[in-house]
């Protein structure tokens, strides 16, 4: 296992009044990537924020944004959150009816794309687009809310996604969004996790950079079955 593991921030967990110096905080602290939950009240029970908030992230953030549509009919916006910055683009598979195409979209705008599953979706749902994907996202909790527990069923899911991914011969990166903290990240880089996402476990655990190095540091606990 020699995989980097790169550390995306969730700033669904920031302080909002001054989401700039929070970026400007976890880039500093060592973040990989930027994670925005774009969540739109119908795909999921919450809503968050647009193009606008994530063109606004853009002008500070010097890292690439990694934007997770948990949105009806992704297709529709695809262009917009192009226009507005993002850097990686992720759909749900149960939000769009025709996934290849999004994808394919997605990269069509110099975008990397990404696949987010929810708990209750199978591998399945993406075993015949493995060549459009960048990026398949494994969500460890049901999306809609930062905070949630971590559902340890989802670290099988994980072991199987790494699989398909290195069965197929294309360079996937599987990420994991939803309870990753320091109790659950060893285990899931055992699994084969190569990004993690973190809402709380960063912005709720200062200071930043102790909470970035934890998460990057479960790397060795796997290496040594500690
Ligand atoms: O997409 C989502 C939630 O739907 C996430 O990105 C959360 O923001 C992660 O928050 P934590 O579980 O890390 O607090
Ligand atoms: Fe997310």
């Amino acid at each position: 296992m020699n995989r980097r593991i790169l550390v995306s921030p969730s700033i669904l967990s920031a302080d909002f009044s001054k989401l700039g110096d929070e970026i400007k905080a976890v880039e500093q602290a060592g973040a990989d990537f930027l994670h925005i939950d774009v969540m739109d009240g119908h795909f999921v029970p919450n809503i968050t924020i647009g193009p606008m908030i994530v063109e606004a992230c853009k002008k500070i953030a010097t890292i690439p944004l990694d934007v997770h549509l948990m949105i009806a009919e992704p297709d529709r916006y695809l262009e917009d959150f192009h226009a507005a910055g993002a850097n990686i683009l992720t759909v749900h598979p149960e939000a769009t009816h025709h996934l290849h195409r999004t994808l394919t979209r997605i990269r069509e705008l110099g975008m990397q794309a990404g696949a987010a599953l929810n708990p209750s979706t199978g591998l399945e749902a993406v075993r015949y687009v493995l060549a459009e994907l960048d990026i398949l996202m494994i969500m460890t909790v049901n999306p809609g809310f930062g905070g949630q527990s971590f559902i340890p069923t989802m670290l099988e899911k994980v072991r199987s996604a790494r699989e398909m991914a290195d069965k197929s011969g294309y360079p996937i990166r599987i990420e994991v969004d939803g309870g990753v903290a320091p109790s659950t990240a060893p285990d899931l880089i055992c699994a084969g996790a190569d990004i993690f996402v973190a809402g709380s476990a960063v912005f709720l655990r200062p200071p930043y950079s102790d909470a970035i190095n934890l998460l990057r540091s479960a790397e060795t606990q796997c290496r040594t079955g500690e």
